[in-house]
């Protein structure tokens, strides 16, 4: 990591660095250094700790959600990026924060022990690198003035880590349950989730996001998604998009508020887009789009579609369709529905680009696909786990958040070959980048 660093002329940031998108760009460089490094200090630590001790450390990892759901709402990270490198006391900040100080400093002191925030002298707290990624970038005064109108436009974390602590944790607590009952225990239904039973509701989580009183919800989700994006910058590689004819048309079903299209558009200029999602999701993606690239709007590059995926698609001359985040959110019945809407409307030469996770085993998992390029990634070396544990992707955590929301699932490689042939599709190649989330699979009509 160093030696790279060095021919670049960069340092690789420190812990105390603050954030910025740029310069995770050193990070992006040498990840594939940086995998077996964590791996192997997680492996270490498995192997050093006291195995009760380990073991009690993930059964009680739920406080790090809760806590960082808390510090998020009493808008702390704000608080301390006004407060500036010096730092602020506890009881400033808990003033500011509407909260009890001394409750407030054990919830900082567990984040901060955990390398987000850093307590510079006896509880004096400031920002590091990774507490610095939940600053929405609003000023407190404006967050103060108009809570619900928080992630409207807020960059970074903060919105997923409000999220994670409210639908997903609260669902979280019910898991166990819901694998037990007879009704739920072998169910493919989108409301037979955990969340669910949490929530009192037989609706699933986007009908839900719908009802009159969750707006602030349905808003924190879109920014959640939008967010998350910037893990996928690696969709710009997974296609030839230039070498596609001028006014291709690129429709990203369930495109949410137009994030990938954000990115594609930008560079892709001689293409048309349509993102398509439920109406009241098209309606924030077009006030997304109002603030930030109204010139594409108007000029009708992109336009935005109300449009549900389980009914017939009403694109019929599609290039590519894309589905970012939207296979791992439905059970496989679901899933090859949405897949065979998008097959009936394809011509011949349309590809389907699916962008999500895919599951590895933890053991080697061998040599199935060799004949799909792309499909098949090297093993770990011994004694690491074979898939680098926690060094490669957190996608088993992202595996259990669609099983508590959605009673859906990531899939192995094998699972999405099954759903794309179910589904009328065939898998042709994988396009990966290492340390990416989300890898992306390209498919053709069969
Ligand atoms: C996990 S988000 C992904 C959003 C977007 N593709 C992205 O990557 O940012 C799932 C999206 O599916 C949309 N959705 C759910 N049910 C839908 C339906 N029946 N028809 C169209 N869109 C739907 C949701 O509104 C949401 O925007």
């Amino acid at each position: 990591i160093q030696a790279e660093c060095d021919s670049r002329g960069v340092s690789f940031p420190s812990l105390d660095d603050p954030y910025t998108p740029e310069s995770d760009d050193i990070h992006r460089d040498v990840y594939s250094h940086i995998i077996p490094v964590i791996a192997a200090a997680h492996q270490l630590i498995a192997t050093l700790q006291y195995p009760s001790m380990y073991v009690m450390t993930s059964a009680w990892s739920m406080h790090s959600a809760t806590t960082l759901r808390a510090v998020v709402a009493g808008n702390v990270p704000e608080i301390l990026r006004e407060a500036g490198p010096q730092g602020l006391h506890i009881n400033e900040i808990a003033a500011k924060a509407n909260m009890n100080a001394s409750k407030l400093s054990r919830v900082m002191r567990l984040l901060a022990n955990e390398h987000i925030f850093k307590e510079i002298a006896p509880d004096v707290f400031t920002h590091n690198r990774p507490s610095s990624t939940l600053d929405t970038g609003h000023s407190v005064e404006f967050l103060v003035k108009n809570p619900q109108d928080k992630y409207k436009a807020a960059t970074g974390m903060s919105s997923l880590c409000d999220m994670t602590g409210d639908e997903s944790m609260k669902g979280a607590s019910y898991l166990t349950e819901t694998l037990l009952d007879p009704v739920t225990a072998n169910s493919d239904e989108p409301h037979h989730a955990a969340f669910n039973r949490a929530f009192n509701t037989d609706l699933s989580l986007f009908p839900y996001y719908d009802e009159p009183g969750n707006e602030f919800r349905l808003t924190r989700f879109s920014n959640c998604m939008r967010n998350y994006g910037f893990f996928s910058r690696s969709i710009l590689d997974a296609l030839d998009w230039a070498g596609l004819p001028e006014g291709s048309l690129v429709v990203d079903v369930g495109g949410g508020v137009g994030t990938t299209v954000l990115g594609l558009s930008r560079i892709h200029q001689h293409l048309r887009y349509v993102v398509q999602d439920r109406p009241a999701t098209v309606e924030q993606g077009i006030r997304v789009w109002e603030n930030e690239r109204l010139d594409a709007l108007k000029a009708g590059m992109v336009q935005f579609q109300g449009h549900d995926f389980f009914e017939p698609q009403p694109i019929k001359d599609a290039s590519v369709f894309i589905l970012r985040a939207i296979v791992h959110d439905w059970s496989d019945t679901y899933a090859i529905k949405i897949i065979r809407q998008l097959r009936e409307a394809a011509t011949s030469e349309t590809k389907l680009v699916v962008v999500d996770t895919i599951v590895r085993y933890t053991c080697s998992s061998g040599k199935e696909f060799e004949d799909i390029p792309g499909a098949n990634i090297s093993d770990a070396p011994a004694p690491l786990l074979a898939n680098y544990g926690i060094g490669g992707t957190s996608v088993y955590q992202i595996d259990l958040q669609m099983m508590v929301l959605v009673n859906s699932l990531e899939r192995t490689l094998r699972q999405f070959v099954d759903v794309l042939h179910a589904g009328g599709w065939k898998l042709e190649h994988v396009s990966r980048t290492e340390g990416d989330q989300m890898q992306h699979l390209i498919a053709s009509p069969l």
